[in-house]
């Protein structure tokens, strides 16, 4: 048996929705509070399935966790052990990654496989690891586990990232606030969860200059004091439910979430002929006629558009009258979705880290398997412009990273249903 959504296209939404934190922010701030005395209480924690599996390895951890409606309490003080993730749950998502530096520091010893994560062409994570090392940490494998040590601990670097790896950021930057004496990270990620990350810190006691910017400066401190913390919205979310009015039509008010922190996603939606209008806080994405294609559109790092949302995006260009090419140059394979696209009569083909699009009138309901995060939502992007029934599978991946999409969709007009499909014989 296989759950998928029935989607019955072709009804614009109208409405408002409103964006929930952010979870790029939220699983590294989880993994963070570890570094900290006392008790952080994240206000916002969505109960999204890789947020799950981020508090199974807290809790492992010998961290404790106390979840009040969307918040989370955590609390770490008294955590012993070896430091060594459960499999199941390290191996699910990339984000276990962020508890390297945590226990690391906590435990002096850290044990994990390789994470998991979207399948969206190689990930090393060779940065953290070497950032890792030259604060002091012995790295290893043994029997497909990594592990880390650092018995007395870890110290400060000047240390240049060869790109500017969010995850890698992150990593450092957990280390980094801890160690002994001060550590520069040049090349760093500017995305705005690298700055929520280092606010948190901050507001624990940590001293962190400059995130957001290329160069971050830390001075370690002894120790840190955990704090009640509310975590970013998540401009992904945001950008998807901006893809969905551009695919579907209609005006919708996506509410908690500046339009700064994903402009040139809203650029390319306006190029292609949306209004674009922005609030305090919010903004209204209102698309009445046929779309015209945008040409060639590339994603790259922070402020760039991002890497995340290029598969939604693509999604709203399949009708849009010419042509659209999207083409990540962070990922090699974003566009899994692409064959999804297809089966609903799109004409859209991968081509290296590219999907060319030329538009079609219409888009026809058909079955189609998701196979990532964002390309699972892209597939229910164009499925809200499909005549006729959709059925979208993956949704194992969706709850990864969207509380109540479905829901938030029906709220504006859309026919979406959760349904199960019987094996068949
Ligand atoms: C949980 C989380 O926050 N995930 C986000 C994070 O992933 P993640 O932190 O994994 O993304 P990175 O910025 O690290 O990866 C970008 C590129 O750098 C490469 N790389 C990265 C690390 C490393 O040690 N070596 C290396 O070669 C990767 O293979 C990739 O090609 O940022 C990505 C880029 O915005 C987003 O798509 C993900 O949604
Ligand atoms: C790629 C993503 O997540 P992860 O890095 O956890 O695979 C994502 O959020 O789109």
């Amino acid at each position: 048996m296989g759950e998928y959504l029935k989607i019955t296209g072709g009804r614009p939404l109208f409405g408002q929705a409103v964006v929930p934190a952010a979870k790029n922010s939220v699983l590294p701030l989880i993994a963070a509070s570890m570094l900290c005395r006392g008790e952080t209480m994240l206000r916002q924690a969505p109960a999204l399935a890789d947020v799950e599996q981020s508090l199974a390895i807290y809790t492992a951890l010998g961290g404790q966790v106390q979840r009040q409606g969307q918040a989370v309490r955590l609390r770490a003080d008294g955590a012993q052990g070896r430091g060594i993730l459960p499999d199941g749950p390290a191996r699910s998502m990339r984000s276990s990654v962020f508890y390297l530096a945590p226990a690391l520091h906590r435990f002096g010893r850290v044990q994990m496989p390789m994470p998991g994560g979207c399948k969206l062409g190689p990930r090393p994570i060779d940065i953290h690891l070497e950032g890792l090392s030259r604060m002091g940490a012995q790295t290893q494998w043994e029997d497909g586990q990594l592990v880390l040590t650092a018995p007395r601990g870890l110290h400060g670097v000047d240390y240049a990232l060869r790109l500017p790896s969010v995850g890698a950021t992150e990593t450092l930057l957990m280390a980094a606030v801890l160690a002994k004496g001060e550590t520069v990270l040049r090349g760093a990620a500017r995305e705005p969860e690298i700055v929520d990350l280092a606010e948190y810190l901050c507001a624990c006691g940590a001293s962190v200059q400059g995130a957001g910017s290329p160069v971050i400066r830390v001075q370690g401190k002894p120790e840190l004091q955990g704090t009640a913390y509310t975590p970013i919205p998540d401009r992904i979310y945001a950008a998807t439910l901006a893809a969905a009015v551009a695919s579907a039509g209609g005006q919708v008010r996506i509410q908690g979430c500046p339009a700064e922190f994903l402009e040139p996603v809203l650029a390319v939606l306006e190029l292609a002929g949306c209004g674009v209008q922005r609030l305090d806080r919010a903004f209204l994405v209102e698309r009445s006629r046929t779309l015209k294609g945008v040409g060639r559109v590339y994603t790259g790092v922070y402020p760039a558009f991002c890497t995340d949302a290029a598969p939604v995006v693509a999604a709203a260009l399949l009708c849009a009258a010419g042509r659209s090419a999207v083409e990540d140059t962070v990922f090699e394979n974003r566009f899994a979705c692409a064959a999804g696209f297809a089966a609903m009569g799109a004409q859209a083909c991968r081509a290296g880290r590219a999907v060319e699009i030329t538009g079609v009138r219409r888009l026809t309901g058909a079955k189609a398997q998701g196979s990532d995060l964002r390309g699972t939502a892209a597939l229910v992007v164009a499925a809200l412009a499909a005549s006729g029934e959709s059925q979208v599978f993956g949704l194992e991946h969706l709850r990864r990273g969207y509380l109540g999409l479905p829901a938030t969709l029906q709220s504006l007009g859309a026919k979406v249903q959760l349904a199960l499909q019987e094996d068949e014989e």
